[in-house]
């Protein structure tokens, strides 16, 4: 059966569109947009009474732990706190244990997410074997198994002639390395921003140096491969000045940014609480500042999310033990709302941008008709009431695990109805 949506604020960058119209969804795709279109025979009505009607979401980074890990979060607990955020399409890292560096990992992983039949789920493969970072994992069969591009996040690829060789190799496959940039011997012992803060609090700090200089080593590969190098969850002032520079000098590359490094500075940590620890970690109010001038000024191609669920003991004890990581699934939207467009750091199109087509170019998704609802396109989309507001505690959040440094915030931007393939998953 067709459905009509009326009165609809379509926000969609990929059309240029942020007006109130009407939408024909019809056998899982976008039939047509325009104002008064002719109401289909027997079409069911959706009166989105002048509330956002926006392209699904697609967070290129999330951790869903299964296989290995499912007590932190599972497969179909992880696509539902996606669609809760308005996300319609997830790309799952694959530091899982084991990890995804086989055919039967990436398809096992398929198979779960298929019987969750929630939002869509690409996984990624490891760069190298057993993500050990010594010998390259086999791309071409992981990419045909379903793989959309290649990471070891969780840690860094040392060797450079290893990252070189998977830039070679995935550049013939057209596809991108998701690059974790963080120097393990600068990075040390350390688990907090290092300066002025973890200098008062006396806790081992990691440097900006430690992503900045693989940040710098890797557009150096990216540039004599012609790899596409994705730069995961930038921090730093310095790593943005070098994405904007290798961007202007026409290079291969990407890059995302998470909601908790625009929304939480370093000081956070003297509450010494774990929900405020992860990689990279808070940095400084000067990073951050530079974070939102790269939002602004399009050196970022994606909000992600890195949503890293953990378990409560795995938080639950000295800020040193404690496992690095939040989630962010739902809270990702609100907090761009409150922070990028009610501060005035951009306008609600460019918001849009960076959660739908930014996203869907990076990993190539656009390719199959996601990212937008130009007709054609794959009906996923979201109706969020801008007005309504959220409260962070237990009770809203989907996931498995709650460690989210924005527990007790109040956030504008409900998601009230997403839709998969033109099929309601929430709401
Ligand atoms: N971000 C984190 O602090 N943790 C991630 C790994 C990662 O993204 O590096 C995790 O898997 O828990
Ligand atoms: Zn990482
Ligand atoms: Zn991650």
């Amino acid at each position: 059966m067709p459905l009509l949506i009326k009165n609809a604020r379509l926000v969609d960058p990929s059309q240029g569109l942020d007006e109130t119209t009407s939408l024909i969804i019809d056998q899982g795709k976008v039939a047509s947009v325009g104002v008064g279109l002719p109401e289909p025979a027997g079409a069911e009505l959706l009166d989105a009474a002048g509330r956002l009607v926006l392209p699904g979401f697609i967070d290129l980074h999330v951790h869903f732990r299964e296989p290995g890990q499912t007590a932190k979060e599972c497969i179909e607990t992880g696509c539902r706190a996606a669609v809760a955020g308005g996300f319609t399409s997830v790309c799952a890292m694959a530091n899982t244990k084991p990890v995804n560096d086989s055919v039967a990992i990436t398809e096992m992983m398929l198979n779960r997410a298929n019987k969750a039949n929630l939002c869509r789920y690409f996984p990624l493969g490891t760069v190298t074997k057993g993500a050990a970072g010594e010998e390259l994992a086999d791309y071409g069969t992981l990419k045909a198994a379903g793989c959309v591009a290649f990471s070891d996040d969780g840690l860094p690829v040392m060797n450079a002639s290893i990252m070189r060789r998977a830039l070679e190799y995935t550049a013939w496959l057209g596809v991108p390395v998701v690059a974790h940039e963080e120097d393990v011997n600068l990075a040390a012992k350390g688990y907090m921003n290092e300066g002025a803060v973890s200098a008062f609090l006396g806790c081992h700090g990691i440097p900006a140096a430690a992503e900045e200089a693989m940040v710098a080593r890797d557009i150096v590969l990216a540039e004599h491969t012609g790899g596409h190098l994705h730069l995961a969850h930038l921090s730093t002032r310095g790593a943005l000045r070098q994405v904007r520079e290798a961007k202007a000098r026409g290079l291969n590359v990407t890059c995302e940014v998470t909601p908790h490094h625009f929304a939480l500075t370093d000081r956070e940590m003297t509450r010494f609480d774990a929900d405020f620890k992860m990689n990279p970690p808070l940095r400084t109010e000067a990073d951050v500042e530079a974070v939102l001038e790269a939002i602004a000024d399009g050196t970022v191609d994606a909000i992600a999310t890195d949503h890293a669920p953990h378990a409560w003991d795995d938080k639950e004890c000295e800020l040193r033990d404690a496992s690095f990581g939040v989630i962010g699934l739902e809270t990702a939207f609100p907090l761009a709302l409150e922070i990028l467009v009610g501060r005035g750091v951009i306008g609600l199109s460019r918001a849009v941008e960076l959660f739908t087509q930014g996203p869907a170019r990076v990993f190539h998704l656009d390719r199959l008709g996601l990212g937008s609802l130009a007709p054609g396109s794959e009906a996923d989309f979201v109706l969020v009431d801008p007005e309504a507001r959220i409260d962070v505690d237990r009770a809203f959040v989907q996931s498995r695990s709650f460690n989210t440094p924005f527990k007790g915030w109040s956030l504008p931007g409900r998601v009230v109805g997403t839709w998969v393939g033109g099929r309601r998953v929430w709401g």
